[in-house]
Formats: structure tokens, C-alpha cells, sequence
């Protein structure tokens, strides 16, 4: 048994997004967005589910705080849904928006827990999307100016901005994979995609930077480790090539105002020309205050030409999997973590998104979500450990809060460590809420 213990300062929160949990989305002027039409066309989301109710949170947010302060988190992380203040994408801001996200946000501050806001976390207005989305320029200066409208309005609240999540499914996973919204299968515009994203991430931060707004700034991006199944250079590299689509890709032209050479070359080679304009990649390159790194899962992979993208298979190993068919990989958490000091130092880290999909239901009013406790016990283990070896971890946020919309998966997923009865919107603390709640208390726990 060993007690693992974090630094004195650790911040503890937890996270959740807004089409994920609001649900209301005929209310507060709301506008329709990318989801929305996403979710509604069939065959899209696992028995046709839609966040046209979620978890209610729109309507419950107070409820929602009461849970947040019994559990001790410090910090909660949160995302607000452009179309909400847009709802036409540009043009004229809704009031309500404003107003709803004023109210969450001091109820949060009354109840001592700091609010940290994603601007982007996929919501896009729909109309956006009909002029091309992330694919045209243009939503770039949109995207800025839904921003400086939220620096305006709730500079001082909120001290913690986080301008996109997870930029990698935002652009492959939604318009090459094709899996999210709003569902494309095209390499050239998801590449194209990713570097509009990083300039509207560099042009936002310069206009943090220009308001003169009270606090910080950072991008979160989600990672992922394949482990090489042998020491083969071959295996090695493209092991590489998959973390780096992920990782590299995006903080590289933050972080080094370039992106990483032998990725670029790849991409060329697959026939895409990415459209660079001047100025673009030093407006990338603008210093950020943090990174929100996002960490599931992992794998152990070989080389196999011409396979996947990236020509790399999956060693079926008979790993652990959480209820969503991921492997149970902690090693990989602190193996990325690692990797993101030796590139780029001692940035801030918050671990914005870590958790697991178990699907346990509520029995006699309880829980007993055993599977969640042991990943929560093992990726705590792998953050100590990277903690330990120098890495600048400021807090931990797990995902999630409550169970919600989990994209593609619907509500037939559950990550949060609060149980949401979907047909009467009860919700249930889990054993594993209880089991954080106390971790949070002490700041440690036993690894048994
Ligand atoms: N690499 N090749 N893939 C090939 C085939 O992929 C098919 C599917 O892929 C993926 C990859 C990643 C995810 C994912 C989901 N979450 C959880 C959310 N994070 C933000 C928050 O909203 C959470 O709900 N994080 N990541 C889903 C699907």
C-alpha cells in the first residue's frame, strides 16, 4: 500500500460542456447549432439521442453547485455555447445568454468555486457552418469576436479561459473520421480545419492580451499514447505519428511557432496542401498561460503499411476496458505528460478532462461504480508519478461531473461520478463522488 499525495497547492475540479449538460435548447434565444442538426439527422447518435433536454442543467444549474460544493472541488470547469450569445454566429448579442451564464457563474463564486470557461467546446452555430464552418476563414473573426464580447462581459469573474477543446476532434475526428459533427470525410478540409482553429486560438489570445483581461489563458488539447509493441524503429515512428496528431500538431505551432516537420511531410505525401497566409503561424505562436491537457486512454500499436492514416494497427492485448471499449492505460497518462515537459518546459498543466465510462445504474439509491474508483486511483497514481518527475501539474479536473450526452454514444455512456436519471433528471452521487470527495479532503489516497 503507498499514500499518494499531492503538492499543498493542488487545484481539484471537475468538468462537463455545455450541449453535453444544458439541455434548453429552445430557450434563452438560443440559436441552433452544429449538434443540434448533427444529432437530429439519423444514424448519426446511438438510438437517435439529442441534447434537446440533457441533464436540465440550464434549469438545475443551482442544484448542480450544491453537488459541486458538498464534493470540495476548488474549480469547475464549464463551456458556453455560442449560439447562446450568437445565435445567428455574428451580429446582434443575446441578453439571455449573457444573463444565464451571469447566473451560473455567481453561483459558482458564492459558493467559493472558480469558474473555468471553454469558449469552444463544439457547439457551433449552425449558420456559421453553413458558410463552411471552421473550413472558411471567416469563422476565424467570428470566433474572436464571440470571444472579446465574453472577455467584456465577465472579465474579472472568470480568471480561467480556455479558447478551444480538444482542437484534434474538433477538426479530424468531425470532418475526417467523420464521427462528429458536422460529419465530413475529408482530409484536406480537417487539416485545413486545424490550422484555422490554431489561428482563431492565437488571434483570441492576442485579444486577451489587448482587453487587458484578469487572468489566464490556455488551450486544451486531448492526447493519446500507443506504446510501440516492439523496439523496431519502425513501430517507434509510428507510434510517434499518432501521438503527434493529437499532441504536436497543435501545441508545436503554439509552443515552437512551427509545425512538426515530419507530420507535414506525411500530410503532403496524402495529398493535402495546407494554406498557410503570413502572419498566420506568428499569430499562433502567442504565449499562453496554461495548458488543459484531456487524457482517456491508450493502446499498444505496431507499423503495418498503408493502415489507418498514419500506418500503424492496434495490438489487441487483452487490456482492461472501461464500458466504452477503451483500454485502461495509465501509463500512458504519465508517459504523455512526460512528453509534454521534455517539449515545452514548465508550462502550467491542468489535467482539464480524465475520467472513465462506467455504465453501473442506481440499485437500492446507490452506485457502486468500483470500476471508476480503480481508473480514478490508477490515473491519479500516473499524475503523481508525473508530478514526481518535475512535471508542472496545476490541478485535476475530472470528466465528468455527472453523466451526459456523450456524443456519438448518446446517453448510453456514462463518465460522470454523479448518476442522471435521464427520464426524471434525478441525480444520485456514486461511490466514486464519495471516493473523490474524500481524496479532495485529503489530498491524497492510499494506492492499495
Ligand atoms: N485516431 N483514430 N481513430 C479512429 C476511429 O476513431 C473513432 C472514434 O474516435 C474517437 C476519439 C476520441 C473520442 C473522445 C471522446 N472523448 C470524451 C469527450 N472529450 C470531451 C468531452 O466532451 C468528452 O465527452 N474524448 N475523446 C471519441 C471518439
Amino acid at each position: 500500500m503507498t499514500i499518494i499525495e499531492f503538492p499543498k497547492d493542488m487545484k481539484w475540479g471537475a468538468a462537463t460542456a455545455s450541449y453535453q449538460i444544458e439541455g434548453a435548447v429552445n430557450e434563452g434565444g438560443r440559436g441552433v447549432s452544429i449538434w443540434d442538426t448533427f444529432s437530429k439527422t439519423p444514424g448519426n447518435v446511438v438510438n437517435g439521442d439529442n441534447g434537446d433536454v440533457a441533464c436540465d442543467s440550464y434549469h438545475r444549474y443551482k442544484e448542480d453547485v450544491q453537488i459541486m460544493k458538498e464534493l470540495g472541488i476548488k474549480v469547475y470547469r464549464f463551456s458556453v455555447a455560442w449560439p447562446r450569445i450568437f445565435p445567428n454566429g455574428t451580429g446582434e448579442v443575446n441578453k439571455e445568454g449573457l444573463e444565464y451564464y451571469h447566473n451560473l457563474i455567481d453561483e459558482l463564486l458564492a459558493n467559493d468555486i472558480e469558474p473555468m470557461c471553454t469558449l469552444y467546446h463544439w457547439d457551433l452555430p449552425q449558420i456559421l457552418q453553413d458558410k463552411g464552418g471552421w473550413g472558411n476563414r471567416e469563422t476565424i473573426d467570428a470566433f474572436v469576436a464571440y470571444a472579446e464580447v465574453m472577455f467584456k462581459e465577465f472579465s474579472g469573474k472568470i480568471k480561467q479561459w480556455i479558447t478551444l477543446n480538444e482542437p484534434w476532434c474538433i477538426s479530424f475526428l468531425s470532418n475526417y473520421i467523420g464521427v462528429h459533427a458536422p460529419g465530413n470525410k475529408d482530409l484536406q478540409l480537417a487539416t485545413q480545419i486545424s490550422h484555422h482553429l490554431l489561428v482563431a486560438h492565437g488571434k483570441t489570445v492576442q485579444k486577451f492580451r489587448d482587453l487587458n483581461v484578469d487572468g489566464e489563458i490556455g488551450i486544451a488539447p486531448n492526447t493519446t499514447w500507443l506504446e510501440p509493441y516492439s523496439n523496431r524503429q519502425q513501430d517507434i515512428d509510428a507510434c510517434n505519428r499518432e501521438i503527434a496528431w493529437y499532441l504536436e500538431w497543435f501545441m508545436d505551432p503554439v509552443f515552437k511557432g512551427s509545425y512538426p516537420q515530419f507530420m507535414l511531410d506525411w500530410f503532403a505525401n496524402k495529398g493535402v496542401h495546407l494554406e498557410i497566409e503570413d502572419g498566420d503561424m506568428e499569430v499562433i505562436h502567442q504565449p499562453i498561460d496554461f495548458i488543459g491537457i484531456n487524457y482517456y486512454t491508450g493502446h499498444v500499436a505496431r507499423y503495418k503499411e498503408n493502415e489507418s492514416l498514419l500506418d500503424w494497427e492496434l495490438v489487441e492485448l487483452n487490456y482492461e476496458r472501461t464500458d466504452i471499449g477503451w483500454p485502461i492505460f495509465p501509463e500512458g497518462f504519465y508517459k504523455v505528460l512526460c512528453r509534454i515537459k521534455d517539449n515545452y518546459g514548465d508550462v502550467p498543466i491542468y489535467i482539464t478532462e480524465n475520467g472513465s465510462c462506467y455504465n453501473n445504474e442506481v440499485e437500492n439509491g446507490r452506485v457502486k461504480d468500483v470500476g471508476r474508483i480503480s481508473y480514478l486511483e490508477q490515473h491519479l497514481t500516473a499524475l503523481h508519478r508525473a508530478i514526481s518527475s518535475g512535471v508542472n501539474i496545476k490541478g485535476y479536473l475530472t470528466w465528468s461531473l455527472m453523466d451526459n450526452f456523450e456524443w456519438a454514444e448518446g446517453y448510453t455512456m456514462r463518465f460522470g461520478i454523479v448518476h442522471v436519471n435521464y427520464r426524471t433528471l434525478e441525480r444520485t452521487k456514486k461511490d466514486s463522488y464519495y471516493w473523490f470527495k474524500q481524496t479532495i479532503a485529503n489530498n491524497w489516497f492510499e494506492n492499495k
